[in-house]
């Protein structure tokens, strides 16, 4: 059983610090960052390894700069997103080897199981990604947290002066707007709530979903054909009012 899980929503929402401890406690659970594809200059390009791409950014990235005079990091166009549906595509097409080429030593005990977890900011605006996922989350905070937890962190290429306010952030509301425009059905996700209670729920309807989906492929038990007669569907019907007069009162 292969499960695509989306970690996606704002920028600091708190994604990554999710995704790294899911990645802990899901099985054989591998994980693209959708930040290791901005498009970057130099040697590197599409079908390069991740890991050996994001740190040779620098000086020769490909942003485009805009008329408002800033990198337009927060663009779809700004990310190699072809390149990252590659490396999807080669995790469905054989999740034993994507593993271990990416050190993850596979649990014999869940051999069958397989869990991708794709983190980014714009995991949701890329039409051929959209309908791979099992789940899609979104995680928000309000936008004063967002602009204080930015102004916290050290990006490759530091934030200039008005960054957030003059690109981060409009381009966080007009994707957000045009997935739900497009009917994309997203779990919303408070990123205020501690990491803990994050991690928890999320952990649990990751592993709900895995129920869900090993009871659907089952085989299901033998059960009497329909054509055998009503009898056997009433016994049913006719136990059923007693246990729901119990669960009211
Ligand atoms: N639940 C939380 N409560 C408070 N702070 C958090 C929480 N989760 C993450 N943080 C903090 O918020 C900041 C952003 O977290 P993180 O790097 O996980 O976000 P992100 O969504 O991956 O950001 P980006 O997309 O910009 O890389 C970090 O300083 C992190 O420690
Ligand atoms: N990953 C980087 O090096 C980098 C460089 C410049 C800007 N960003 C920001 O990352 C966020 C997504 O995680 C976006 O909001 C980018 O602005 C990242």
């Amino acid at each position: 059983m292969k499960l695509i899980v989306g970690i996606g929503g704002m920028t600091n929402g708190g994604k990554t610090t999710l995704t790294n401890s899911l990645l802990r406690a899901l099985p054989n659970c591998c994980v693209i960052h959708q930040d290791d594809f901005f498009k970057a200059g130099g040697e590197a390009g599409p079908g390069t390894e991740p890991e050996v791409q994001a740190p040779l950014f620098q000086p020769q990235d490909q942003i485009a700069v805009g008329e408002d005079g800033f990198k337009q990091w927060d663009v779809l166009e700004s990310l190699d997103m072809e390149a990252m549906l590659d490396t999807v595509q080669a995790w469905l097409s054989s999740p034993q080897k994507f593993a271990r080429a990416h050190g993850v030593s596979v649990q014999p005990e869940a051999s069958d199981t397989h869990i991708l977890l794709l983190e980014g900011f714009l995991l949701y605006s890329y039409k051929p990604l959209v309908d791979l996922y099992s789940r899609r989350y979104f995680l928000t905070v309000p936008y004063e947290e967002c602009k204080w937890r930015r102004s916290t962190r050290n990006y490759t290429v530091p934030d200039p002066p008005g960054l957030f306010d003059g690109h981060v952030w409009p381009m966080y509301q007009k994707y957000r707007q045009e997935m739900e425009a497009n009917g994309v059905e997203v779990v919303y996700l408070d990123g205020m709530k501690s990491r803990e209670e994050l991690f928890r729920e999320v952990l649990e309807d990751i592993q709900n979903s895995l129920l869900n989906r090993s009871q659907e492929s089952a085989p299901s038990p033998a059960r009497p054909a329909r054509t055998q007669g009503p009898g056997r569907g009433c016994g049913h019907r006719t136990a059923r009012p007693a246990a729901s007069q119990q669960d009211s009162m």
